[in-house]
C-alpha cells in the first residue's frame, strides 16, 4: 500500500547549513569518531571522512594506538588521537566536539565495556551532544557482559542517542526467534510498492512494529534500522526511506552512513520551527541522512556497478552532496521531484556541482553507450539539461540522439534546456548562430549559450547559475508553448 510521503530532498535542502563569509571553523560541526582496532582501520576512516564530506568542519578520531598510524596515513584531514585506552584524554576530546559516532571498527574486547560506560556518562553530562552508535557499539549493547549497564545508560539518554543496526545487529536485540529471510521478504515487498520515496510509517506496520518497540524499550532513543528500506523511529513517530541505494553491498556503507549522520545531527536546528515540531527535528535529520547516503551510494553504483567500493562512494560525495542541494533548489522551481542534469563529461569540469550525470558517451555512430544507466536517470527526471560544446560539431549533432532518448524514456512533461558551452572563447565557434537557429526552427527548442569556465551568462557561481537556469526554464516553457500554438498543436504540457 502507498504511504504518506515526504520530500527527502527538500528536507536535505532545509537541513544543510547555508554557508556565509562570516562563518568560523567548527560552526558546522566537530565530529568525534570513536572506533578502530588492530583489524579494522578502514571503518573509522570512512565515518570520519564522510562526516567532513557531508558538511562537518572538523573530524577527530579516537582509536587505540595500533590503529592510529594507518588511519593517519589514509588522510591528513582527520585529527587522530591514539588515546582510546586513556579515558581522561578521550573525555577531554568529547568536550571539544558537537557529535560523537561510536563503534565503527571498534572491536569487541571485553575491557572496552568500562570505557564505553564512561563515554556514555559523559554524553549524559552534555545534553547538546548527540551519540550515533553503530557496529561494535551495538554488539556491546546487545551481547557483551556489560550489556545491562549500557542498556540502562542508553535509556537515560533517550533521544540523544541514534542507533543504526543492520538486520543482523537488529536481530541480536530480539528475545525471540527472528527470521531474517522472512523479514527481508516483507521489506522487499514494501520497497517495490514505495520505491524511491520517503514517508511516514505506521508504528504497527509489519516491517516497523519491532523497530518501534525497541526504540520504546530504550526510552524512545532514535533507531535507524538499515536495510532494503531504512526505518527511522523514536517509537512514537516513524519514517521509511525507500530511496534507491547501491545494489553492490560493499563493506563500509554503514560506516559512511554513520559519518553522514554524525554531521547531519548537528544541523537539526536548521529546520524551520514554523514547519517542524521541535520533537521531530532530530528524527528528521536522521531521515535526511539516510536519504542522502542512499542517493550518494546509488550515484556511486551507477558509476562503478560491481566494482563499487566504499572509497568510490566517499569520493563521489563532493560531487553529489552539492548537487543534492542544487537538485532541491531546482526542484523547487519544478514544483516537485529531483532534477537530473545530463551533460557531456568534458564540458563541465569546472562545474562539478551540476555534474551528476557525467559518464555518458556517444560513439561515432551516435549510439549511446551505458544505455541502462541513462534510462534509470531519465525515469526520475523532472528536468533535463543537455550541454554541448560550441567548438565540437559532433556534440551539437548528437543533440538529436539525446532528444530521441529523452522522448523515448523520460516523462511526457519533462522540461528541457539546451546549453552551448564555452561561449567565453573569442574565436569563431564550430557551431554557428545559424546552426542553432535552424535547430530551434526544427525542434521548437531554444538553445542558450554560456560558459562553465568564465561564468559567462551566469553559469559559474552556484547561486547565479541557478537563477539563470530558472530564467531559461521559464522562458523556455513559454517558447515551447508559443511554438506549438503557432503550429496549431495543443499539448497538456510544454
Ligand atoms: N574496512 C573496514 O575496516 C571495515 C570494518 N568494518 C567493521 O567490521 C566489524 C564487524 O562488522 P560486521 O558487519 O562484519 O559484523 P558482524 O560480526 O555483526 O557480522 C555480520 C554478518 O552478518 C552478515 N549479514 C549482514 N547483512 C545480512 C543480511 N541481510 N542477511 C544475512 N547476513 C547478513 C554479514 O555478511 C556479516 O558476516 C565492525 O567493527 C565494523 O565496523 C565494517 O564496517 C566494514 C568495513
Ligand atoms: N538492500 C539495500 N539496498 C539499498 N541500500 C541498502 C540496502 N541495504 C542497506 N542499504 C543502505 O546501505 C547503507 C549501509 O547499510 P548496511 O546494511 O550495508 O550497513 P552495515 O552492514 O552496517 O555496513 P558496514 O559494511 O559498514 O558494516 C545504508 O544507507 C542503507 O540504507
Amino acid at each position: 500500500m502507498q504511504k504518506a510521503q515526504i520530500n527527502g530532498s527538500a528536507l536535505i535542502k532545509m537541513l544543510l547549513p547555508k554557508l556565509e563569509s562570516s562563518m568560523y571553523k567548527g560552526q558546522n560541526g566537530k565530529i568525534l569518531v570513536i572506533g578502530g582496532s588492530k583489524e579494522y582501520t578502514g571503518a573509522p576512516y570512512y565515518a570520519g571522512v564522510s562526516s567532513l564530506k557531508a558538511g562537518g568542519d572538523i573530524a577527530h578520531i579516537i582509536c587505540p594506538e595500533e590503529a592510529s598510524i594507518p588511519i593517519k596515513s589514509y588522510s591528513p584531514e582527520l585529527i587522530v588521537h591514539p588515546c582510546l585506552n586513556d579515558i581522561q584524554e578521550t573525555l577531554k576530546w568529547m568536550d571539544a566536539c558537537t557529535s560523537v559516532v561510536i563503534g565503527p571498527g571498534l572491536g569487541r574486547e571485553e575491557k572496552l565495556g568500562q570505557t564505553l560506560n564512561e563515554i556514555i556518562d559523559k554524553v549524559q553530562d552534555n545534553k547538546q551532544l548527540k551519540l550515533v552508535g553503530d557496529a561494535d557499539f551495538l554488539w556491546f549493547i546487545s551481547q557483551s557482559s556489560h550489556k545491562f549497564v549500557i542498556q540502562e545508560q542508553i535509556k537515560q539518554l533517550g533521544k540523544q542517542v541514534i542507533l543504526t543496526p543492520n538486520i543482523v545487529e537488529f536481530q541480536r536485540f530480539m528475545h525471540h526467534e527472528y527470521n531474517i529471510k522472512e523479514y527481508q521478504k516483507l521489506e522487499l515487498e514494501f520497497f517495490e510498492s514505495n520505491r524511491n520515496t520517503c514517508g511516514i510509517l505506521d508504528n504497527d506496520e509489519v516491517i516497523n512494529k519491532e523497530v518501534a518497540q525497541l526504540s520504546r524499550a530504550f526510552n524512545n532513543c532514535i533507531i535507524l534500522k538499515k536495510g532494503v528500506v531504512d526505518i527511522i523511529t523514536d517509537g512514537v513517530t516513524s519514517y521509511y526511506v525507500a530511496t534507491e541505494g547501491s545494489l553492490k553491498r560493499c563493506g563500509g556503507q554503514g560506516d559512511i552512513l554513520s559519518g553522514v549522520l554524525g554531521a547531519f545531527v548537528n544541523y537539526s536546528e536548521n529546520l524551520p520551527s514554523d514547519q517542524f515540531e521541535q520533537s521531530q527535528k532530530s528524527l528528521l535529520s536522521v531521515v535526511a541522512a539516510s536519504h542522502a547516503t542512499r542517493l550518494i551510494s546509488y550515484a556511486g553504483y551507477l558509476d562503478k556497478t560491481i566494482s563499487l567500493t566504499a572509497p568510490d562512494i566517499i569520493n563521489n560525495m563532493s560531487q553529489v552532496t552539492p548537487v543534492l542541494a542544487n537538485h532541491v533548489f531546482l526542484s523547487d522551481l519544478l514544483d516537485s521531484g529531483v532534477l537530473f542534469i545530463l551533460t557531456k563529461k568534458s564540458n563541465f569540469k569546472s562545474q562539478p556541482s551540476i555534474h551528476l550525470f557525467n559518464n555518458v558517451q556517444w560513439d561515432t555512430a551516435g549510439q549511446e553507450r551505458y544505455r541502462t544507466i541513462t534510462n534509470a536517470y531519465y525515469r526520475g527526471a523532472d528536468g533535463i539539461i543537455l550541454v554541448f560544446d560550441l567548438y565540437k560539431r559532433d556534440s551539437f549533432n548528437n543533440l538529436h540522439s539525446w532528444l530521441k532518448e529523452v522522448e523515448k524514456h523520460a516523462k511526457n512533461d519533462v522540461h528541457i534546456i539546451i546549453i552551448g558551452n564555452k561561449a567565453d572563447k573569442e574565436e569563431p565557434a564550430e557551431v554557428t548562430e545559424a546552426d542553432m537557429q535552424k535547430f530551434t526552427a526544427d525542434t521548437g527548442i531554444q538553445i542558450y549559450t554560456a560558459s562553465a569556465k568564465s561564468g559567462k551568462n551566469g553559469l559559474i557561481k552556484c547561486q547565479r547559475k541557478l537563477i539563470w537556469v530558472e530564467q531559461c526554464w521559464k522562458s523556455k516553457k513559454n517558447e515551447r508553448k508559443q511554438a506549438c500554438e503557432a503550429k496549431g498543436e495543443q499539448r497538456s504540457h510544454y
